[in-house]
């Protein structure tokens, strides 16, 4: 076959350090349709995802609804440990997604374990009425045309062989989800039957607490949150965790040199991440003068990693299909993504708007003003050069906001959010091409 390329190979021997965007791949051969593409993976040695996808362990990003999203996400460790256990927790299945407000379905309170005897939708509740009048018998399947037919925002789903008890609700949404997007459709579940989530542990004394609650908790792989994971105080964090819950996946970072994973591997971590200044907010090149090129660094240590069986994640520095595709062409088993993410309905942030506008100051001139405004209208702050001028910024930011809730009405999730990127081909063809 005709080679008019350069190989990974002798492009990062040159001692030249590349983002993602100094990188282009040449195209390869399509021989098969894009939904033939298998896009599990793994996250760590022993924990897979249906997408190479997930969420960063950032306050902003990750907390208990991201977890619903096909992927995994990891919780944030910017709270108390108890906190942080209780956003584990509260990523069970059984919860409902954020924005629904499901009613307990009626069960039957004679047996120990309440079984389900049907569903009611809210225009149907009448109070002093005994529930069985007005209910509907138990559904066995969530259906679009069930619940259309029915005109319920949900049905409960319910255990096999363990005397109709309800596990989980299924809302419109879900089915809405599922049957648009089949491949998200499959969310990744532990074998506990749970989401797939991780979450984040610091290097300090007071993070063994953290730890064992977090195990206790079910998460299925910890994450060692450092910019810098190459430290004595990492390493002994990880020999540590091992010898405590050898059952549970770890993944150690950041790094982005070979000598750096050669320590964390050696240390017995189940996974790396890789990523030292790459994110859309971080300043460590800048702060502390050092990192790497993000490409270099994750084909760097994902050449290494992959002689020892540890998957990598690329972290941060995601901004385009394209850039999930280059790093899992590098060689990233994952990637993780912050700012991606941020903004859609599953974090746990506010909505924040910025809007420049030509505003007319009091002697007629037009100033240029940035608004910013959280979703519910909450000022953030207001930046104007003419502070008589408020009135008029007012009164725009209230046509604004008639434009925010169409906007706001578009399918933001982080689920469609992905899925457009896995499904525009470009990742199918190059993963054929190239692994
Ligand atoms: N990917 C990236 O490039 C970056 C990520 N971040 C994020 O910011 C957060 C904070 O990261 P870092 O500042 O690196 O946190 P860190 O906790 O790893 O380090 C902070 C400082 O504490 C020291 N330290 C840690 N454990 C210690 C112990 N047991 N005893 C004494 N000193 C100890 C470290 O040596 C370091 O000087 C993380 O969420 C990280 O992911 C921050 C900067 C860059
Ligand atoms: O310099 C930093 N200061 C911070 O406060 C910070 N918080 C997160 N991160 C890192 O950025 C990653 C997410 O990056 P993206 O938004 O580009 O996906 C994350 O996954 C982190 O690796 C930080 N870096």
């Amino acid at each position: 076959m005709a080679d008019d390329g350069f190989s990974a190979a002798r492009l990062f021997s040159q001692g030249v350090s590349y983002t993602y965007d100094d990188v282009i791949f040449l195209p390869g051969y399509i021989d098969f349709p894009a939904d033939a593409v298998d896009l599990s993976t793994r996250l760590s040695r022993r924990v897979t995802l249906s997408v190479p996808c997930f969420a960063s362990t950032m306050d902003t990003v990750s907390e208990a609804a991201m977890a619903s999203l096909s992927a995994a996400t990891v919780f944030h460790s910017n709270a108390d440990a108890e906190t942080q256990a209780s956003i584990l927790r509260a990523a069970s299945p059984g919860t409902p997604p954020p924005g629904s407000s499901p009613r307990p379905p009626p069960t039957s309170s004679a047996a120990r374990t309440p079984s389900l005897i049907g569903v009611t939708a809210a225009a149907d509740h009448r109070p002093g009425v005994p529930v069985s009048e007005y209910m509907t018998p138990a559904p066995r399947t969530a259906s679009a045309a069930f619940l259309a037919d029915e005109g319920l925002d949900f049905v409960p789903l319910i255990s096999d062989g363990t005397g109709d008890v309800v596990v989980d609700l299924i809302t419109a949404l879900d089915v809405e989800r599922i049957r648009s997007y089949p491949k998200l459709g499959t969310p990744s579940l532990g074998a506990d039957g749970r989401f797939v989530v991780a979450a984040a542990i610091r290097t300090r004394e007071e993070d063994k607490r953290r730890l064992e609650m977090l195990v206790k908790e079910g998460a299925n792989a910890i994450v060692i949150d450092s910019s810098q994971g190459n430290s004595v105080y990492q390493l002994d964090m990880i020999k540590y965790a091992k010898r405590m819950y050898p059952e549970v996946d770890l993944i150690g970072g950041n790094v982005v040199t070979v000598a750096q994973a050669q320590n964390l591997i050696a240390a017995g971590v189940d996974g790396l991440r890789v990523g030292m200044g790459s994110g859309s907010i971080c300043t460590t090149q800048e702060v502390c003068a050092v990192g790497r090129g993000q490409a270099t660094a994750v084909y760097k240590v994902a050449q290494y990693a992959k002689d020892h069986d540890v998957p990598v994640i690329a972290d941060g520095g995601i901004s385009n299909s394209g850039h999930i595709v280059k790093a899992l062409t590098l060689g990233a088993s994952t990637v993780m993504m912050g700012s991606f993410l941020a903004g859609s309905l599953e974090a746990p942030g506010v909505y924040e708007y910025k809007l420049d506008a030509d505003i007319p100051n009091s002697e007629g001139n037009n100033n240029r003003q940035i608004l910013c405004c959280s979703a519910n209208s909450t000022w953030l702050g207001h930046y104007c050069f003419d502070h008589k001028a408020i009135d008029t910024v007012l009164a725009e930011v209230k046509g604004w906001r008639a434009k925010w809730s169409v906007q706001k009405s578009f399918d933001l999730s982080a689920a469609s959010q992905l899925l457009r990127c896995l499904t525009t081909g470009s990742l199918s063809m190059s993963w054929r091409s190239y692994s």
